[in-house]
């Protein structure tokens, strides 16, 4: 198998998007985006052994290299439409590209996102996905804007993909939903992005990010879109699954739901003004929204629980340090 008869065989779905003038197989796409929406476009790379354990299934590698870059255009409130994939292999591995390409086209079909072109080279295993969406131009959700006063909300539950990675690095293979190990392994290797989340916010929130990093770090970038602003964050309601509750070793919360990254869930700034009109457009959502606190005009991030109040610093997940 060559390099053409690959990308016919794994990459090229007979189906033709909504909007796909021209898709997978010319020097470029030709997209048509709906009249008065504005395009929305992100790129993210995961590397092996970086981004994922090297011996992770391949169908969950190709559902998270799709799946982080949805996160992405649901944290700005945006509709998926296409995607691109840049695709750098050791070898050809007809075992591994039909899992790849079928946990990928899995999450593309669910999502109604058409995948238009791409790239294929030998070298080191690296998936980039860079995924396009639109959002009505009043709609769009940014990082910054967030005031001192506004709410602070955040989907699903926090820490659970971290536990899994520290389950899956040592040495535990549960897969499933049924038991909290498998739980946990799954929330790392198939994020679901949160997408009715971001577009019931679209237009209500005032700022919004995904976590990817981890809720202190990806909460120091939504502070850092306004002026020397703060938080404060309530031990006692940050959402935690009863996997991660079963399996946490610090005391709760844990250092895996504040700062572990991998989530992809959405966290969202609200004034107070749109709170309950925002709470009426998420409650339906299936991922869940809770309130976990507040900006404040003292730019220190506090933990308040038991009583204590503890000053938190901003670190999550960097790759050079
Ligand atoms: N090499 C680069 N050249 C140009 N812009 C970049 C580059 N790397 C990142 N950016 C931009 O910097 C901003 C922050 O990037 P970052 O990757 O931290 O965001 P993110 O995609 O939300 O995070 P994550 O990758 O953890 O999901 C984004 O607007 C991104 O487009
Ligand atoms: C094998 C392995 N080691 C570590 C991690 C954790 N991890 C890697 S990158 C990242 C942040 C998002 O990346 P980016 O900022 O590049 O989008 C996180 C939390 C993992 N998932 N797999
Ligand atoms: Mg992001």
């Amino acid at each position: 198998m060559d390099e053409f008869q690959l990308i016919r065989s794994y990459f090229q779905p007979d189906a033709r998007g909504e909007g796909v003038v021209l898709g997978v197989g010319d020097d470029a796409a030709l997209l048509q985006p709906a009249p008065g929406q504005l395009l929305v476009t992100c790129v993210d790379t995961l590397v092996a052994g970086v981004h994922f354990p090297e011996d992770a299934p391949p169908d969950a590698v190709g559902h998270k290299a799709l799946a982080v870059n949805l996160s992405d255009l649901a944290a700005m409130g945006a509709r998926p439409r296409w995607f691109q994939l840049a695709l750098t292999l050791p070898e050809i591995d007809e075992a591994w590209l039909a899992a790849f390409s079928s946990g990928l086209h899995r999450l593309a079909a669910e999502q109604d996102v058409a995948l238009v072109g791409g790239d294929t080279t030998r070298g080191p295993l690296t998936i980039t996905v860079q995924a396009m969406g639109e959002v009505a131009p009043a709609q769009a959700l940014r990082r910054t804007g967030a005031r001192a006063g506004d709410r602070l909300y955040v989907t699903g539950t926090l820490g659970d993909a971290a536990q899994g990675l520290a389950l899956w690095q040592r040495g535990v293979r549960s897969a499933g939903g049924d038991d909290p190990a498998g739980f946990l392994i799954d929330r790392l290797h198939r994020p679901t992005p949160r997408m009715a989340a971001g577009r019931a916010a679209a237009g209500l929130a005032r700022a919004a990010i995904d976590i990817s990093d981890g809720l202190l770090a990806d909460l120091g970038h939504l502070l850092e879109g306004g002026e020397g602003l703060g938080a404060v964050l309530q031990a006692d309601s940050l959402p935690l699954s009863p996997a991660y509750r079963a399996h946490c070793e610090d005391s709760l919360p844990g250092r895996a739901a504040l700062s572990g990254g991998d989530d992809y869930e959405l966290l969202f700034a609200v004034a107070p003004e749109n709170e309950a009109a925002f709470q009426t457009a998420l409650q339906h959502v299936p991922a869940g929204c809770t309130c976990i606190g507040w900006i404040t005009e003292d730019s220190a991030i506090t933990l308040q629980g038991d009583g204590k109040a503890q000053v938190l610093t901003r670190q999550g997940y960097q790759h050079f340090n």
